[in-house]
């Protein structure tokens, strides 16, 4: 598990291209067969990706859970929240199957001892994009087909910025702890998401995008409002974005993205909103 140290904001703003991808990119989260994790220590947010081929995958396959988290297991004193964007597959939860079509959410509450990742087809295989934070109690686990999501239309075309959020993990959906999360899907010829744009000094979040066409970018945009910098991203990648960074992003073409907030509340609209003449 590769582990990622906080960066403030007085050193961030210093960073060269390279250490900024070192802080806050994530990469490789879906090669087939294998499974990436990237723990922060910004509330102590786990980023994952699970590919499973023939074999299915173990959320804590490979990995010392008492050394990196001081538990018996995974979701010991954690919650886990998973989105699929491959084909479809299952999710095992202490012997419950799931079954996983492409955008469909599940919610996994503290407690639960197995769950395993598997593709139907290993020619169409399973991509999941899983989020864990600490928690303090269980919650049921939840199914969220994303016809259940609450859906939030937002822009329009005229600022390039059309596009609607699917709220997954949200307090009107399903209880969890701390963990929200959701799925933005931009209309076709939309290429701005989240601007204008916001922090949340009580929340962090982490920005995955796919959806991207092979060679089109996304220039995430992050940093202090007033000391912006960017961090290009590819299909399939995720950054990190700490609770002083604001996080938007352009594209060369549509996309979608999944977000998910950990922190102080789970109130989507908690944010402190930047006006456009702050931004530099
Ligand atoms: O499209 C958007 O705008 C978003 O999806 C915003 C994120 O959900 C977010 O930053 C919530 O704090
Ligand atoms: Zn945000």
């Amino acid at each position: 598990m590769i582990v990622r140290e906080p960066s403030n904001s007085k050193d961030a703003k210093h960073y060269t291209t390279d250490r900024l991808r070192d802080e806050f990119l994530v990469q490789d989260l879906f090669n087939l067969g294998e499974i990436q994790r990237v723990y922060s220590h910004i509330d102590r947010i786990i980023t994952m990706g699970f590919c499973p081929d023939e074999q299915s995958q173990k959320l804590d396959e490979n990995m010392d859970v008492m050394k990196s988290l001081g538990v018996n297991y995974f979701l010991e004193s954690r919650e886990l929240g998973v989105i699929n964007i491959g084909g479809p597959g299952t999710i095992t939860v202490d012997g419950t199957v799931h079954a996983m079509k492409s955008q469909d959410g599940l919610y996994v509450g503290k407690g639960n001892k197995e769950v395993i990742f598997a593709s139907d087809d290993v020619n169409n295989p399973s991509k999941y994009y899983a989020l864990s934070a600490p928690a303090h109690m269980h919650y049921e686990t939840v199914h969220i087909d994303i016809t259940k999501a609450k859906q939030v239309p937002m822009g329009d075309a005229e600022s390039a910025n059309k596009r609607v959020i699917f709220q997954f993990l949200h307090p009107e959906v399903l209880q969890t702890c701390q963990l929200s999360m959701g799925l933005t899907k931009m209309a076709p010829g939309s290429v701005w998401n989240t601007m204008p744009c916001h922090s949340h000094e009580r929340r962090m979040e982490v920005y995955f995008y796919f959806d991207l066409p092979q060679d089109s970018i996304v220039l995430h945009l992050m940093g202090e409002p007033t000391e912006t910098r960017h961090i290009v991203l590819r299909n399939e990648e995720a950054v990190i974005a700490p609770s002083w960074s604001i996080h938007s992003g352009c594209g060369t073409s549509a996309y979608s993205f999944i977000w998910g907030m950990v922190g102080e509340n789970k109130t989507f609209t908690d944010m402190d909103h930047i006006a456009m003449k702050d931004l530099r």
